[in-house]
């Protein structure tokens, strides 16, 4: 078992990495929320399955438990879905104490977090990830929203967890198409902030997609003190923050040019890491030898690095103008400098992004 603690100004919490906690949830919770009621946010898939063994451990800690569905698919992170979310919740009289617990991948930790959020103007909220994406990244920092048909998370708040229980046993049953959209964040991390990271994932990625249950905990740990220490030096991302949005300014535009239906955020956050290194590559701020381990190491985990049937270039550039990290008009983008290290820079000139798409979706020589 291992603990990575968040430290804020304001608040702080625990990141519990344990296989086999998630019969626990219930007392874990009780220990960081207690209350008489709890609301479960669970995905609709996994209800039968995690969902039961989390509602009865709620349960078991004495919780009055609501259990809210949630339906699966990046087109259903939306304030309709937000909407439903607040009926049951009102439905049930759940009050400031009691605490939403999200159980699911990033996109029911994104959408119940909004909910906690903005329920009675902010209730407690656990998250409880079940995808090595959520594990890694979103149920750790605070960022929680829903998308717009004009951009990815457009509407949103920060607010921080309570308690992150993390039980890997979980990632057992996690299609092999989810497992590696995981590994694109951790190859973030990597890029941004950790080349002995990047030189692990590249020996050891055999054992990942085969699920090794130590090398999973390893990944799991190595990657949320790496999203966690960010957060820690910027938790409203004033600054340094930003870089873990690295391949994320062209990702989101690729999710939201193409309707939230045909790329999944892990493929998306792929291509761009791909788009922006090249960019960097032309820019003369990094070496193409590190493009080249980049494409390698995504390929060899089975994620895209090129893509043909990508909107136009001009509506793409137009989606990447409503980026949050947009100012003064100008794209701010994320690009690396070497493995470990990457700049913001937010000069770069609208016809070299457009020969990022483009290359992005010539195909691949052999
Ligand atoms: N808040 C943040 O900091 C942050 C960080 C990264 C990503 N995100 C967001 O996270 C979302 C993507 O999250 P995701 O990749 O987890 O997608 P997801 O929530 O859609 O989960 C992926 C799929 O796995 C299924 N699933 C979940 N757990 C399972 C399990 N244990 N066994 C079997 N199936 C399981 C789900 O039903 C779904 O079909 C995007 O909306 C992205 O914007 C947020
Ligand atoms: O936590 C962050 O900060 C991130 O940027 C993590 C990203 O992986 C995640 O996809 C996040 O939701 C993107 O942030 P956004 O502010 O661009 O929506
Ligand atoms: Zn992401």
């Amino acid at each position: 078992m291992a603990t990575v603690n968040v430290t804020l100004p304001h608040h702080r919490y625990e990141v519990r990495i344990e296989p086999g906690s998630l019969v626990r949830l219930g007392l874990l919770v009780r220990e960081a929320s207690p209350h008489d009621r709890a609301a479960l946010v669970v995905d609709e898939q996994i209800a039968s399955s995690h969902g039961r063994v989390a509602a009865r451990s709620l349960s078991a800690a004495d919780y009055d438990t609501q259990v809210a569905n949630m339906p699966t698919g990046e087109k259903h992170k939306t304030l309709g879905t937000v909407r439903g979310l607040y009926e049951v919740l009102l439905n049930a009289r759940l009050e400031r104490k009691s605490p939403v617990v999200a159980l699911g991948g990033g996109i029911t930790g994104d959408t119940a977090g909004f909910v906690a959020a903005t329920y009675l103007r902010g209730v407690p909220l656990v998250q409880c990830p079940t995808t090595l994406l959520a594990m890694v990244d979103a149920s750790v920092g605070g960022k929680v929203g829903v998308n717009v048909p004009q951009g990815k998370n457009l509407i949103g708040a920060f607010h921080q967890p309570t308690l992150v229980v993390i039980d890997p046993d979980t990632l057992r049953t996690l299609p092999e198409r989810e497992l590696r959209c995981g590994l694109a964040e951790c190859v973030k991390h990597a890029v941004i902030r950790d080349e002995a990271l990047f030189d692990w994932l590249e020996d050891r990625r055999d054992d990942i997609l085969k699920l090794d249950s130590d090398t999973m905990t390893t990944l799991v740990e190595r990657n949320v003190a790496i999203k966690a220490a960010v957060v820690m030096e910027d938790e409203k991302e004033a600054g340094v923050r930003a870089h873990l949005n690295f391949g994320h300014t062209f990702a989101h535009a690729i999710e939201a040019g193409t309707e939230y239906g045909t790329y999944h955020h892990g493929e998306a956050v792929s291509l761009g890491m791909v788009a922006a290194t090249r960019l960097a590559v032309d820019r003369g701020l990094c070496r193409a030898g590190v493009l080249d381990r980049l494409v390698t190491l995504l390929e060899a985990v089975g994620l895209p690095t090129s893509a043909e049937d990508l909107p136009a270039a001009e509506k793409l550039l137009d989606l990447m103008r409503s980026d949050k990290k947009v100012a003064d008009g100008r794209i701010r983008l994320v690009l690396p400098t070497r493995l470990g290290e990457v700049v913001i820079v937010n000069d770069a000139p609208d016809e070299a992004i457009a020969a990022a798409w483009g290359a992005l979706s010539e195909k691949p020589t052999d």
